[in-house]
């Protein structure tokens, strides 16, 4: 579970997270919606103590983040909104190896997760493949790929969808409700609200720092004009 508990972050004269109280079970799908600057990537920060509290606490798993900051990465995954600059190694199956690599995992465990991440991501038998010969949304799909490959407890992706054509971004769509079936509480953190309505069993929408909306999404939907969420299926596509 995550979970935080009256959470404040401050930069500067800035309250980008103000008081949120919020608990993710193991094997919830949720997403975090909410205008520019509204305090989304501030909060999911936190779930990893990639940021430290002004005031209030974050918990994983029963214990005090800040306390043991390594279980706290271990515990929970990130793919960042850039995930381009994340690549390691020079291949893409070197790159997707690298942090099973770091868990100390045998070689054939480490094969059966990069394999099972790539295909994924639509990127199945690219292993050799350098990174540098990857589009920017081959990139985001290999980040996404490495962060699977750690098998996490809790996985946070922070815009995940942008630079994915449609058959890539069904198919992580389609592994994240699988993981989420296996137990891994998935965070996904978007504008874009396209597909991940259906996918996800509850949405937190965050306005001016604060959490203003935790509800199913039918309840949820009625909310979203009001906090600049679009909502894809109800609005339309825009040109
Ligand atoms: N490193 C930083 N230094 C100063 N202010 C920041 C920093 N990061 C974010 N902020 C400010 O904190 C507030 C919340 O930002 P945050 O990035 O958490 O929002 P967000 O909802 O994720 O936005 P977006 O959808 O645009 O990514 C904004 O006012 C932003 O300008």
């Amino acid at each position: 579970m995550i979970r935080t508990d009256d959470l404040v972050h401050r930069y500067d004269d800035v309250v980008a997270v103000d008081g949120v109280s919020v608990s993710i079970d193991d094997g919830e799908c949720v997403v975090v919606a909410g205008a520019n600057g509204s305090g989304k990537t501030t909060l999911v920060r936190h779930f990893n103590g990639l940021l430290e509290p002004d005031a209030g606490a974050v918990e994983v798993n029963g214990r005090a983040v800040g306390d043991d900051l390594v279980a706290a990465r271990t515990a929970v995954g990130m793919v960042f909104q850039e995930p381009r600059d994340q690549l390691v190694a020079a291949t893409v199956g070197a790159d997707v190896a690298f942090g099973p690599e770091n868990l100390g995992l045998d070689r054939t465990e480490i094969d059966r997760r990069v394999e099972t991440a790539l295909s994924a991501v639509n990127l199945a038998g690219r292993e050799k493949q350098p990174v540098t010969d990857l589009s920017g949304g081959e990139r985001e799909r290999v980040a996404i790929a490495g962060a699977l490959a750690m098998e996490p407890d809790h996985l946070v992706l922070d815009e995940p969808f942008t630079g994915l054509d449609a058959p890539a971004r069904e198919s992580v769509l389609d592994r994240l409700r699988a993981l989420a079936a296996e137990g891994t509480s998935v965070v996904i953190v978007t504008h874009d609200l396209r597909d991940v309505l259906a996918l996800v069993g509850r949405v937190l929408v965050m306005a001016d720092g604060e959490l203003v909306v935790d509800d199913d999404p039918e309840s949820a939907r009625a909310s979203l004009p009001r906090y600049d969420v679009r909502d894809p299926d109800r609005d339309g596509p825009r040109c």
